[in-house]
C-alpha cells in the first residue's frame, strides 16, 4: 500500500514499521525532503543504580557498560535524553538512582510513514471502508483493537476479514445465533460469518443463480472452522425439518470430520492443518432445501505420509488406527505408534485435548452417517494399516551387484501382513518393491534396484497407495 504523503506535516500523528510490534504510532518531529524523523509512542521510563566506576545498566532493551557506550541493542536509535540524563547524574555524584525516558526517534523514508486516523470511534470500525485511511497499518490497527472487544469479524465492503479467537465460542455460532441472521440484511446486524453464508444462500435462491464464497488465508488462519461454520449456516437454511434417518444436511456436515482424519495433519503452526484444498458443493432445489453434495479435494500433500520433522505428525487416521479398540488393533497387526517409521521421526504423538481413541470411533460414526458401508470402512483401514508396514520395510544389500533384499525377520512380516492386508500376492510386491520395469520401445526390461532404491520405491508406493485411498 502507497504512504498518503501529502497529509503529513511536522506534529502530525503517524504510523511507522516498527520489528516488535508491525507498526508503531508517533510524532512526526522533522521532514527534510524524503526523509523524515517521527518520535514514537513507545518510550519507555527506565530506573538505573548507580555504580561508581561503571554504569551498567539493564533494562528491557537496552545494555549501557559506561556513559561512553550507550546503544540500543533493539534499534540503533538517538539516545539524546539517555545521555543528557548521564552528564547530569555525573555532576550530582550523591545520587544513587534516576529516572530517565529512553526515547525511539525513527529515521525513514517519508513515503514509509503512514497518516494515523484521528477521529477514531472508540471500538474501530465494523467496515474498514469507513476509515479515512485505508493502509496496512490502520487496517490492523482496527482489527486489533475490534479483537480486544471480542469481535472477531469486521467487513470491508462485502468481504469478511475473521481473526482467529484461538478458543471455543460456542455463543456466537449456536441456533440462536443462526435464527438472527436468517432473513436479516447485510449489514443491518454486526459483521459474522453468517451473515456471508445468509447473502450467498438469499441471492441464490432470487437469482436462480449459483453462488461461491471462497475462504482464503494462511496455515492456522480458520479457513477450515469459518468453511464448517458456513456449511452450518447452510444446512440450518436449507435443512429438511421432520425428516428421518440420515438427512442429506447430516451427511455434508459429518464429510468433514472424516475428511479431517485423512487429510489432516499437526504442523508447527496448526494442530489441526488440512494438507490439501478442497471445493465443497452445495446443492439446493428451487425452494431452497439442500438435494446433494460434493467435495472436489486436490493437492494433498503426499510426502507427509513417508517424512514428517519434529514436532509435526503424519495425517490423523495413522494414530487414530493404532488407538482403535484392542479388537482392531490386533486385526490390522498395529501397535503403539512409537514402532512405526512413518510415525517415529517425530517425537510427537499425542496432541492436547485431542483423544485418538474417542476421534476413531467418532470417525468411523461419520462414515456410518456419509454412507461408506462397513465392508469399505474395513477395506479403507486395511490400507491405512498396510502403510504402516510398508514403511517398516528396510532393505540390505543383495548378492548381485546392485540388488536388493529384504533386511531380517522383522522386515519380511512386515511384507507379508502388508500383503495380506492389501491381498495381493505377496512375491510380486516383493518383486515391485526390489525391481524396476523399464519399458523400451523393443522390450520390457527389468532391472534390479539397490538398497537405496528399493527405499524410494517403498516409500513411493506408500505415497501413492494413501493419495489414491484421499481420492476415492
Ligand atoms: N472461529 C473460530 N473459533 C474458535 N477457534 C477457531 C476459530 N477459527 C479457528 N480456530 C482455531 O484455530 C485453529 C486453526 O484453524 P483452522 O484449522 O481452521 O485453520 P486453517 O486456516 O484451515 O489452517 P490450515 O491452512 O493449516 O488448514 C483451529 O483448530 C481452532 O483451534
Amino acid at each position: 500500500m502507497q504512504a498518503t504523503t501529502e497529509k503529513i506535516t511536522v506534529g502530525s500523528q503517524v504510523w511507522v514499521a516498527n520489528p516488535s510490534v508491525a507498526w508503531i504510532d508517533g510524532e512526526m518531529l522533522k521532514i527534510d525532503g524524503t526523509e523524515a524523523e517521527i518520535r514514537t509512542s513507545d518510550g519507555k521510563k527506565v530506573s538505573c543504580s548507580y555504580a561508581p566506576i561503571n554504569i551498567f545498566i539493564l533494562c528491557t532493551n537496552f545494555t549501557i557498560s559506561s556513559e561512553k557506550k550507550a546503544g540500543c541493542q533493539l534499534c540503533a536509535c538517538k539516545l539524546t535524553e539517555f545521555i543528557d540524563a548521564i552528564q547530569s547524574f555525573n555532576q550530582f555524584q550523591l545520587l544513587t538512582s534516576l529516572t530517565f525516558r529512553h526515547i525511539f526517534n525513527v529515521v525513514t523514508k517519508l513515503s514509509k510513514v503512514y497518516p494515523k486516523e484521528m477521529d477514531y470511534p472508540d471500538g474501530g470500525v465494523d467496515d474498514m471502508t469507513k476509515l479515512s485511511y485505508l493502509h496496512e497499518p490502520g487496517v490492523l490497527h482496527n482489527l486489533a483493537i475490534r479483537y480486544e472487544r471480542d469481535k472477531l469479524y469486521t467487513y470491508t465492503g462485502n468481504i469478511l476479514i475473521a481473526v482467529n479467537p484461538f478458543q471455543s465460542l460456542p455463543h456466537l455460532y449456536d441456533a440462536h445465533m443462526m435464527e438472527k441472521y436468517k432473513g436479516a440484511e447485510f449489514g443491518d446486524l454486526s459483521p459474522h460469518v453468517f451473515a456471508i453464508a445468509e447473502i450467498a444462500f438469499r441471492e441464490m435462491v432470487n437469482g436462480g443463480k449459483s453462488n461461491s464464497i471462497l475462504v482464503s488465508g494462511e496455515s492456522g488462519a480458520g479457513k477450515t472452522e469459518t468453511t464448517k461454520m458456513l456449511m452450518r449456516y447452510l444446512a440450518h437454511v436449507g435443512g429438511h425439518k421432520g425428516t428421518e434417518g440420515r438427512t442429506v444436511e447430516q451427511q455434508v456436515l459429518e464429510s468433514n470430520p472424516v475428511l479431517e482424519a485423512f487429510g489432516n495433519a499437526k504442523t508447527v503452526r496448526n494442530n489441526n492443518s488440512s494438507r490439501f484444498g478442497k471445493f465443497v458443493e452445495i446443492q439446493f432445489d428451487k425452494r431452497g432445501r439442500i438435494s446433494g453434495a460434493a467435495i472436489r479435494t486436490y493437492l494433498l500433500e503426499r510426502s507427509r505420509v513417508c517424512q514428517i520433522s519434529d514436532p509435526e505428525r503424519n495425517y490423523h487416521c495413522f494414530y487414530l488406527l493404532c488407538a482403535a479398540p484392542p479388537e482392531e488393533v490386533k486385526k490390522y497387526k498395529l501397535g503403539d505408534p512409537t514402532s512405526f517409521h512413518y510415525l517415529n521421526q517425530s517425537n510427537c504423538y499425542e496432541l492436547v485435548g485431542v483423544n485418538d481413541a474417542h476421534d476413531y470411533l467418532a470417525t468411523r460414526r461419520a462414515m456410518d452417517t456419509i454412507g461408506i458401508s462397513q465392508k469399505e470402512q474395513d477395506a479403507i483401514f486395511r490400507v491405512v494399516a498396510s502403510i504402516l508396514h510398508l514403511g517398516n520395510l528396510e532393505f540390505a544389500k543383495g548378492e548381485e551387484i546392485d540388488s536388493a533384499i529384504l533386511k531380517d525377520e522383522k522386515s519380511k512380516f512386515h511384507l507379508q501382513v502388508t500383503a495380506e492386508l492389501l491381498m495381493c500376492d505377496l512375491h510380486a510386491l516383493e518383486d515391485s518393491l526390489l525391481k524396476r520395469l523399464m519399458v523400451t520401445p523393443e522390450e520390457v526390461i527389468k532391472r534390479s534396484l539397490d538398497p537405496q532404491g528399493a527405499t524410494v520405491s517403498r516409500d513411493s508406493l506408500a505415497k501413492t497407495l494413501y493419495s489414491r485411498l484421499f481420492d476415492w
